[in-house]
């Protein structure tokens, strides 16, 4: 479980986030919306620690994440390529990161197994540096070492943008799958409102660093998102 309590973020004179409490049971897809500077980013970088909040607590597991080490077993994040070594190819990749999680060469594979349609034949063995690969693919690479380990909490900052439509239709089905599988929280950032809109079980829509709206019924997410990103 993650909880949040009175967290800011102040830069200079402006407040990026105010956040006085949010609570995110296990198992939950959580969908956080908003517009441009909205604070989505900002958010998952105070939660993963590489951001200080300027006040506030952010807890996985009762564990305060600025502070102790446990939480980083727990959980596996793709923000940015910054996340990543682009410098090794894939599989390179996937092999430390198998190292550092004390997983079997089998674990591994059982691993990109899941992966085999989202990768669409793109990824493995194509003897390419992760540099090298498209926006998209290096895309995946991320997503797929994310939820690498076993984690109890992925979170995915933009996760559909730069794929192809039919791979963001393999990842909604491998969320959804993983969640059901393995009862995975997954945080989930996007523009896409129909994509969050049908995996997520609640959406959260930021405005200014502010929470201003907590939707968790179905049919009125669609609803009230429209008509508040509804410029007409
Ligand atoms: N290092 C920084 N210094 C000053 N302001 C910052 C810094 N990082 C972020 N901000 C500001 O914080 C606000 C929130 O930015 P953030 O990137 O979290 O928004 P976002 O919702 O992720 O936006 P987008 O949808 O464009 O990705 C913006 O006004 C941004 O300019």
């Amino acid at each position: 479980m993650i909880k949040i309590n009175g967290l800011k973020k102040i830069y200079g004179e402006a407040t990026v986030l105010n956040i006085p409490e949010l609570i995110i049971p296990k198992s939950q897809c959580f969908g956080l919306v908003g517009n441009n500077g909205a604070g989505k980013t900002t958010l998952f970088r105070i939660m993963l620690d590489l951001v200080r909040a300027t006040e506030g607590i952010v807890m996985v597991d009762e564990e305060d994440v600025s502070k102790g080490e446990q939480w980083k077993t727990k959980v596996g994040a793709y923000l940015d390529e910054n996340m990543l070594l682009s410098y090794l190819s894939p599989e390179e990749y996937f092999n430390a990161l198998r190292k550092i999680y004390h997983l079997s060469d089998q674990d591994l594979n059982l691993h990109m197994e899941k992966f085999t349609d989202f990768f669409n034949g793109e990824i493995l063995g194509s003897k390419k540096y992760i540099r090298d690969l498209s926006k998209g693919n290096i895309k995946k690479v991320g997503i797929a070492a994310a939820m690498l380990g076993n984690p109890e909490a992925v979170l995915l900052d933009e996760p559909f943008e730069n794929l192809d439509p039919s791979s963001q239709i393999r990842l909604k089905k491998l969320i959804l799958k993983e969640k059901a599988d393995h009862q995975v929280t997954f945080l989930i950032s996007s523009h896409d409102l129909n994509h969050v809109i049908e995996i997520c079980d609640r959406i959260v829509l930021l405005e200014k660093g502010q929470m201003i709206k907590d939707l968790d019924e179905k049919n009125k997410m669609t609803e009230e998102l429209n008509s508040y990103f509804n410029v007409g």
